[in-house]
């Protein structure tokens, strides 16, 4: 595939050439809720890159992006397959890793440090520039944490383990094997992982740099250093006064290779592929069953009677040992923030897509709102006047007759509610109802108010 990649450059460049560089706008379905951000990192092209870039940011939608992929047609004509992602927020290849922290990991600090369980991870394909990030990133959490500029007193302590399979291993303590086991109040513990509580920068930075070496690495054909284990860092933070303690969790993943790329490894090389696919597709699994299950509130489970979503989180040990952060009986507060990381050579274009699929389907949106859920239960109690005013508010663009109100996804829960009769047709044929919308697959229609 390379070859047929590298013979055909000037081909892609002329097919990606007469593409518009202003593409439709994709509609978004909704807005990311506040404890879940998925974000895309695309890391800078080598200096020695022979394939082009196949991956383009749009510039009239900040957090889109195509994929041109080139195809070989049966006919022996070359074309272009594109296909567009949507990320919560989108990092160029120029964007530094101090720009990722201050937009989505700054906030995790004070967050932890007010008791709450603050998750980053990133993932993606061998070489795409995890562990680049996140190991810039475990410093500047450290740097914050000890500028003293957080408020009241409290004990810090971290932990570094490894996950390869499903093996933990205490990087702090030359590696040695550790257990993973459940305490009678069901969260998981590390057993024989050492705590090592650090008082400043400096000893923060002295395990992390203890820790480095220690981490399982193998050569893969992308990257020559390929961590091929999770590495978990936990930083726990204790509150004396009170008693309770706020953690963050900063993990990356190990990654994961192309099916190709795996066609010369042995044995051993093929189980340790297979175990970090099934955790991390395990993990996949519980991010979204926990997102989704963040959306059903109680008043939903009260009235609609709506049940939680199943988490699978003791199907890994990478799962297992973030329970509280999936456990949906777990009353922790938690936010998670997911970096997607990208390598944008046309050579890489099929595990890029596969990447960004993965943090398509950990997206979970709200409807397109400024409210929060507890405001749609309190506009309940709005009047007929006062709803119409919400909605001229909140009305979609642009509007097509002077009664289009706003896109469908808009407080939806709340039109139900009320006694103004809404109706939803057919953005583009506003004669088309809803029912006959969806028979023809058509995704674009709108609420009308009718009455
Ligand atoms: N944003 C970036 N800017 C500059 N160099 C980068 C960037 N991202 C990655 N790199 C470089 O790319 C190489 C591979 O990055 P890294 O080891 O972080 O990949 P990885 O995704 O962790 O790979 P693996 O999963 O195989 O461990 C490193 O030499 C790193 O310095």
């Amino acid at each position: 595939m390379e070859q047929f990649y590298l013979e055909n450059i000037p081909k892609y460049h002329s097919l990606v050439g007469a593409l518009d560089p202003c593409p439709k706008p994709r509609i978004s379905k909704g807005v990311p809720g506040p404890n879940m951000v998925v974000s895309a990192r695309i890391r800078p092209r080598p200096k020695n890159e022979r394939f082009p870039s196949a991956t383009f940011p749009r510039s009239n939608q900040e957090n889109v992006l195509d994929i041109h992929d080139l195809y070989n047609h049966p006919r022996g004509i070359p074309i272009l397959r594109s296909n567009n992602y949507e990320v919560d927020r989108l990092f160029h290849a120029n964007s530094t890793t101090e720009e990722i922290y201050e937009d989505l990991v700054a906030n995790l600090v004070p967050f932890a440090w007010d008791g709450g369980i603050g998750t980053l991870f990133a993932y993606g394909q061998t070489g795409s520039g995890k562990t680049f990030t996140v190991s810039r990133l475990e410093e500047l959490v450290a740097e914050t944490l000890m500028s003293g500029n957080l408020e009241g007193e409290r004990e810090i302590y971290m932990t570094i383990i490894d996950l390869a399979g499903n093996a933990a291993f205490d990087l702090l303590s030359n590696r040695e094997p550790i257990s993973l086991l459940e305490d009678s109040s069901g969260n998981t513990q590390m057993v024989g992982a050492v705590e090592h509580q650090v008082f400043n920068m400096e000893d923060m930075r002295a395990l992390i740099e203890q820790a480095t070496p220690f981490r399982r690495t193998a050569p893969t054909l992308k990257n020559p250093t390929s961590s091929r284990s999770h590495a978990i860092c936990r930083i726990r933070i204790w509150n004396g006064a009170d008693c309770s303690d706020g953690s963050l969790y900063l993990i990356d993943l190990a990654g994961s290779e192309a099916a190709r790329d795996v066609a010369t490894h042995g044995a051993d090389r093929m189980l340790e592929t297979r175990q970090i696919n099934v955790s991390l597709s395990v993990l996949k699994d519980c991010i979204r069953g926990k997102a989704l299950a963040d959306t059903v509130t109680s008043l939903d489970r009260e009235k609609l009677g709506r049940k939680l979503p199943h988490i699978p989180f003791r199907q890994s040990a990478l799962t297992r040992v973030l329970k509280h952060v999936f456990d949906p009986a777990g009353a922790r507060a938690c936010r998670t923030v997911v970096i997607a990381c990208i390598n944008p050579s046309l050579a890489d274009v099929g595990p890029t897509k596969n990447t960004l699929r993965f943090a398509e389907m950990l997206r979970v949106l709200e409807p397109a709102t400024n409210e929060t859920s507890a405001d749609r239960t309190s506009a309940i109690q709005w009047t007929n006047t006062q709803l119409r005013e919400w909605i001229r508010a909140n009305c979609g663009t642009p509007a097509i007759l002077d009664r289009v109100v706003a896109p469908r996804e808009s407080g939806a829960q709340l039109f139900k509610l009320s006694s103004i009769e809404i109706e939803y047709r057919c953005r583009q044929c506003p004669g088309v109802k809803l029912e006959q919308a969806k028979a023809f697959r058509c995704k674009l229609w709108q609420m009308y108010i009718v009455s």
